[in-house]
């Protein structure tokens, strides 16, 4: 039976959840998964950094209510998060970058990433940042280094988009798509319709773990369009950075705008898209839209996501399910972990036979 150490980059919402996972779920990873995980270090802006080679209890990592600079008082332990060192140092095997998601630049994600595949190390993640903006060189230096980079949450959450659109749609010929790709807004959406005010509805959303850290990314359409440029770069062969993108939120909406669309039979939905031109050239934008009820998108409510593959073989496919929430997030390193797992068995039994 196969261990892998890991080491946590962020203890947030996800990462938290992820180890709350690990607490209970390894003896079943164990049987059903052939492996189980090791929680060797983590580093945290807030709670700061720990290195344990033998394994962190992950239940007490958990229920510890750690205050600021709390892994300070912890057997190898230090106040300040030393990313730095612990993704070169810490005997891990993956490296699990769950910070916060910068769209201007994706710093200092992209060095964690850069650190960890220099260093041999596998690297899971849910940060767009990194994926949105340098996953071009990122995948040249796993494979360089041969080692994996692995991001399905980064699109949808655990909802598996990239993994099922570039695995089970092999070969159905991405032409372009349209999907609600931030659980935040359309939850917002959601709650006004209802007769919400915003900042109430965007509360709701932060407090449910669905938001980013500055809600604003969520509202004004800057996550989804990171995750336009991540399925235009994964599905259409496109090179889009964010800026090629337009983008316009939904923060202008006001309550009365959702419930006259309401009474006519339509959603607003803030609809991420990308579609291959004539010529070739690749158009991404992040709009809202007065969609019909007749829509694939109009039923999708709440922080669940969906996007719509128009492919060429099969005309539309359309995947829907949890685009955030701390626990669906987690599910979706899981799923990384175990694309590396049985990549590396593939390997072992390519070179054993
Ligand atoms: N929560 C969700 O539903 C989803 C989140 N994501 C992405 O996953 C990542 C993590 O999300 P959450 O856990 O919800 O965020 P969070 O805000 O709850 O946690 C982020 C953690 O990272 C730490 N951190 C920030 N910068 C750091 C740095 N430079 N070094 C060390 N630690 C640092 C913070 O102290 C915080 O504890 C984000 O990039 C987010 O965009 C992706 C899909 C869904
Ligand atoms: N804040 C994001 C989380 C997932 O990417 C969202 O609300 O969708």
């Amino acid at each position: 039976m196969k261990i892998y150490n890991i080491a946590l980059i962020g203890f947030g919402g996800v990462n938290r959840a992820l180890a709350e996972l690990i607490a209970i779920k390894n003896p079943l990873w164990e049987r059903d998964l052939g492996f189980r995980l090791n929680i060797v270090a983590v580093s945290d802006l807030h709670l700061g950094s720990v290195i344990s080679p033998n394994g962190l209890d992950a239940k007490t990592l958990v229920e510890a209510n750690f205050a600021k600079g709390g892994f300070g008082r912890l057997s190898g332990g230090n106040a300040e998060a030393d990313n730095e060192a612990i993704i070169k140092t810490a005997p891990a095997d993956i490296v699990v970058e769950a910070t916060f998601t910068n769209p201007m630049d994706g710093e200092p994600a992209v060095s964690h990433c850069r650190w960890a595949l220099n260093s041999g190390k596998h690297v899971v993640t849910t940060n767009k940042g990194p994926v949105a903006i340098a996953a071009r060189e990122l995948k040249a230096l796993a494979k360089a280094n041969s080692v994996h980079f692995e991001y399905e949450g980064s699109v949808m959450s655990g909802t598996p988009v990239i993994r099922m659109a570039e695995k089970t749609l092999a070969g159905a010929e991405v032409k372009g798509f349209e999907g609600i790709l931030n659980g935040t807004s359309n939850f917002v959406l959601g709650r006004m319709e209802e007769g919400l005010d915003f900042a109430s509805a965007v509360a709701e959303a932060q407090a449910l773990g669905y938001a980013e850290a500055d809600p604003t990314a969520d509202v004004e359409g800057f996550d989804v369009r990171l995750k336009v440029v991540i399925l235009a770069n994964e599905l259409l062969g496109a090179n889009l950075k964010p800026e090629d993108v337009s983008c316009n939120g939904i923060s202008k909406l006001s309550p009365s705008d959702i419930q006259a669309a309401a009474k006519t039979g339509r959603r607003w939905k803030l609809v991420g898209s990308a579609v291959r031109n004539a010529d070739g050239t690749i158009t991404g934008s992040v709009a809202p839209k007065q969609l019909a009820l007749g829509h694939p998108l109009t039923g999708v409510n709440g922080a669940t996501n969906a996007v719509s593959l128009n492919t060429e073989l099969l005309g539309p496919v359309t995947m829907s399910g949890p685009g955030a929430g701390r626990v669906e997030t987690a599910y979706a390193l899981l799923s990384d972990i175990v694309a590396i797992h049985n990549a590396q068995s593939a390997n072992f039994a390519k070179e054993a036979a």
